[in-house]
């Protein structure tokens, strides 16, 4: 499978009281990967949570990623977003089998891409496109690298970092093939706004749901 189109990612301060009820709305308007995000040190609370959404991802048919973490992502069976300083590719690759989903963080340097693809990355991520008020701090990353980025790399990429319905297009027509988004999906004021929003997403990516 090609993949391609929306990478909801959660948030667990802006999804606080409405967790369930925003990854569903989203799900249901057409998510490609589902992200667990969740930068807490409360191990039960994130395998709690993850075992959830891995019920409601499977219920919709979207494949699920959990952030940072490869014994969690194995234990339940799903994928795994490593960022440069989450840990090798290459044990979390022989940990979660050969289909398993694994996407790595490469910020602007096509170099780390290139590497991440020979360790067996299934999607590389670059960021940040805009100002992200969900990772402030990220290094930057430009239209024109993306550009380039996609004449070499034969891997899905995926963009991040401040993305919306309003900025997007630009990124779809340099090469990206996954949207990940945060703010621009979650941070609706109610759920019928995020589905409209995971709609708007896919048909900017041409993707029927
Ligand atoms: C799809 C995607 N791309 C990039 C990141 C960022 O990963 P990382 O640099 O490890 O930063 P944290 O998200 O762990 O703070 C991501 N999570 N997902
Ligand atoms: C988690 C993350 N990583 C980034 C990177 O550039 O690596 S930007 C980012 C935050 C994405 O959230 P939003 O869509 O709200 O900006
Ligand atoms: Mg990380």
């Amino acid at each position: 499978m090609k993949l391609r189109g929306l990478y909801a990612i959660t948030d667990s301060q802006l999804l606080a009281g409405k967790f369930l009820a925003y990854v569903e709305a989203a799900l249901d308007g057409g998510v490609t990967l589902l992200q667990y995000r969740d930068k807490s040190s409360d191990e039960a609370r994130r395998l709690r949570e993850a075992e959830k959404l891995r019920e409601l991802c499977s219920r919709y048919k979207t494949q699920l990623i959990i952030n940072d973490d490869a014994e969690l992502a194995a234990r339940l069976g799903v994928g795994v977003h490593l960022g440069q300083t989450d840990g090798p590719l290459t044990p979390a690759r022989a940990l979660l089998g050969s289909k398993a989903i694994i996407g790595s963080t490469c910020h602007s340097q096509i170099e780390l891409a290139e590497q991440a693809a020979k360790e067996g990355a299934s999607y590389v991520a670059f960021g940040r496109f805009f100002n992200s008020s969900t990772k402030p701090g990220a290094p930057a990353a430009t239209l024109e690298m993306l550009a380039q980025a996609r004449a070499r790399l034969q891997l899905p990429i995926c963009v991040i970092g401040g993305i919306t319905l309003e900025n997007a297009e630009p990124l779809v027509a340099h090469g990206a093939d996954l949207l990940a988004v945060v703010h621009g999906l979650f941070g609706a004021d109610s759920t019928q706004e995020v589905t409209r929003r995971a709609r708007a997403f896919n048909d900017l990516l041409k993707i029927s749901v």
